[in-house]
């Protein structure tokens, strides 16, 4: 772990292409409220340890004054509001993220914590949501990656060690029998000679409950959850930040949380799943991440087919997924045609149909660096086509702003449920995870999904 690195800036891609990463420069925790707070300093370049159907009958049923006590409590008990946050950021900070490239070389060193043996294949299904996606072929479709990777550059965020290029695993893994156990430190390796067989990713979930105690959740929490509840069911909070970033806050029902993870653990557990990148310089990301649709390569920042480090295709992105995507973007036009009559929503939040999602699955030490997601095709990005971001579980500070200081950026506090989309305008700016708050996320979503502590983020875009 490092600490205060200060005022390394990681650079994942100057020039034309790249997430580009800068320093926390110091830190100063104020937080001022649940949404934005000027100023906010500390977001560690490192990344640490890391539909619309609405399942809303339910709750609405569960809302009701029959609902017994023991009901409301198992849906709603201890999720904790914003303003019942720990709101001291961890003491970790600015760390390895922000670690300049020693060298030259990409080396890619990923590696993946060792699991209980798992399901050698991806589930795709996504069980309880409505099927019936009307969303047409072609949005799925992935164009040609050759003409735009020209203006990506050498990567950003994750850098690797020297000794190996590509993915390496352990010969146990390797042999095709086995990498399990020991969640916490245990680690298999990609080399880039060997391929990942299915069944050996991270599981973001754990296998089984814990069989210690549990308290039972305080009527003040449960009654501060249903109120959450029942304001998302009113059409929720929307926030415009700027033009083109929107904030839909608890856009997400629990019942639609708790799939979508069921839904990621899946799609994370098979070939593509999830995976530990590393530093070039041989500092280890704490950070699991998996794309769907397309691979983002963070080496090279850029878009491909296939993972280099084992030469898995992405699965794609799941139909209830796109439903997702497609009802929070409408929300949004929505949202700007009733505040705006004169300017075209459209216009100020270009429709995208995704065909890549980058899921990262930050552990409570878990932090991204100042960025700007700029791997997507020139035409994407020229056009202002949303990126489109699904917070669950922990809530994270996410610190925005025109420019690599985080000393200038504002802070937002992205809780389990929320949707951020920024596009048009806005599609270019500075953002950053600066700090997990743990044990903040919603205590149903625990209990019935089993996420390990930590957040889970989706990032939808179109290449
Ligand atoms: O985790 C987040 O909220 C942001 C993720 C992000 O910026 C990225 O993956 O590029
Ligand atoms: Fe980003």
């Amino acid at each position: 772990m490092n600490r205060g690195r200060g005022n390394n800036r990681r650079d994942r891609g100057g020039g034309g292409g790249g997430r580009q990463h800068y320093a926390a420069k110091g830190r100063s925790a104020q937080p001022t409220g649940p949404w934005v707070a000027r100023g906010v300093a500390g977001a560690g370049g490192h990344l640490d340890d890391a539909s619309s159907g609405s399942g809303s009958s339910e709750i609405v049923r569960r809302n009701t004054e029959t609902a017994s006590v023991d009901d409301v409590r198992k849906k709603f008990g201890d999720v904790l509001l914003s303003t019942e946050y720990p709101s001291e950021p961890s003491s970790e900070s600015h760390g390895s993220l922000n670690v300049p490239p020693k060298d030259g070389n990409l080396k890619g060193v990923q590696s993946f914590p060792k699991t209980e043996p798992i399901v050698p294949c991806y589930n795709n299904n996504f069980p309880s949501l409505p099927t019936d996606s009307k969303l047409s072929e072609s949005g799925m479709s992935i164009t040609s990656r050759d003409q735009n990777f020209k203006n990506c550059s050498p990567s950003h965020y994750i850098f690797t060690s020297p000794q190996t290029v590509g993915c390496q695993f352990s010969p146990e893994v390797q042999s095709g029998k086995k990498t399990t156990s020991d969640g916490a430190s245990g680690e298999t390796k990609f080399g880039s000679s060997v391929s990942q067989h299915d069944g050996f990713s991270f599981d973001i979930c754990e296998e089984r409950r814990s069989s210690g105690v549990k308290l039972k959740t305080p009527l003040h929490k449960i009654n501060k959850a249903k109120r959450k509840e029942e304001l998302r069911m009113q059409g929720g909070n929307i926030k415009v930040f700027r033009p083109g970033m929107i904030l839909l806050k608890g856009h997400l029902s629990l019942d639609e949380q708790v799939k979508m993870v069921k839904s990621c653990r899946d799609l994370g557990r098979g070939p593509g799943g999830f995976y530990q990148p590393g530093f070039r310089d041989g500092a280890k990301l704490h950070l699991k991440m998996m794309c769907l649709g397309k691979n983002w390569d963070p080496e090279k920042s850029e878009y491909g087919d296939l993972r280099p480090g084992d030469q898995t295709k992405p699965p794609p992105i799941p139909d209830e997924f796109q439903l997702l995507v497609k009802g929070a973007i409408e929300k949004c036009h929505n949202h700007l045609e009733s505040d705006n009559k004169m300017l075209k929503a459209r216009n100020i939040l270009p429709p995208m149909t995704p065909n890549v999602c980058i899921i990262n699955f930050y552990t409570k030490m878990g932090k991204l660096g100042l960025h700007k997601d700029k791997d997507e095709s020139s035409k994407s990005l020229l056009d202002g086509l949303p990126v489109v971001s699904f917070s669950l579980g922990d809530t994270a500070e996410f610190l925005f702003g025109d420019e690599g200081d985080v000393d200038k950026a504002d802070k937002v506090e992205l809780e389990s449920g929320d949707v951020l989309i920024f596009g048009g305008k806005s599609r270019h700016i500075f953002h950053a995870v600066s700090n997990i708050l743990a044990d903040s996320a919603p205590r149903y979503l625990m209990d019935e999904t089993l996420l390990k502590a930590g957040r889970l983020n989706l990032t939808f875009r179109e290449y």
